[in-house]
């Protein structure tokens, strides 16, 4: 598929820029160590990922993740978490040179993730190019997130775009939703965390990419 190119592009972030799932397993394994439940694998927790927190501790927590537990299991994970999400996330492979070549393209780009304000700014310094980023809306930006289109449209305004200039990337079907809602592009980044159970064919995204450089070929 070839298409115009277009003015601006956002992304989610656990799964779409960033490899987040191996600090989000680390602090899924110290509150299940703490309960002395058995670990769940990383290949096994790559998958909800980008469900945060409520999505990796039913995997672990399974029915004693419920209404009477899940506020202080919860608590438990994030403060874990905050102590350290940064030292085993790292960049997917490309994601660099992508943003260098957008800037290079004078394509604008922003992040929109349902990550809460405080990880997202914990995380961002140690990737300056996420960091030079004009726009970046959290899961607790505004009183709703995705697949609410609200988070992209305050997206686009913090890149002075109409959100149909812009195209949103995002590997989690919520994230297809938000796009679409928004009247952006969507684009499936099918090298996220997508599972065996997804079912990514339904979510109508309107092309995909496989790995990050690949965005680049759909303009050229
Ligand atoms: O942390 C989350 O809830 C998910 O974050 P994401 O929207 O960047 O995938």
């Amino acid at each position: 598929m070839t298409l115009r190119r277009p003015r601006g592009v956002l992304f989610d972030l656990d799964g779409t820029l960033l490899d987040t799932a191996a600090d989000l397993h680390h602090a899924l394994t110290q509150v299940l160590n703490t309960h002395r439940l058995p670990l769940v694998s990383l290949e096994q927790a790559r998958p909800v990922a980008s469900h945060g927190s409520a999505g990796l501790l039913s995997l672990g927590f399974g029915s004693k993740f419920n209404a009477d537990t899940q506020a202080d299991l919860r608590a438990a994970f994030l403060s874990v978490y905050a102590a350290d999400p940064y030292s085993r996330t790292q960049y997917f492979d490309g994601i660099s040179e992508l943003l260098t070549q957008l800037d290079a393209q004078d394509v604008q780009y922003g992040i929109v993730t349902n990550k809460p304000t405080q990880f997202t700014q914990a995380l961002l310094p140690h990737f300056p190019q996420l960091a030079a980023c004009r726009a970046v809306v959290c899961g607790d930006t505004l009183d709703v997130a995705k697949p609410h289109p609200a988070p992209l449209y305050l997206a686009a305004e913090q890149l002075g775009l109409e959100p149909n200039e812009c195209w949103y990337v995002g590997d989690a079907e919520r994230d297809i939703q938000a796009g679409r809602a928004a009247g952006m592009l969507t684009v499936l980044a099918h090298y996220g965390y997508v599972s065996e159970q997804d079912t990514p064919a339904l979510w109508q995204a309107d092309t995909e990419i496989q790995y990050p450089l690949q965005l680049l070929d759909l303009w050229t």
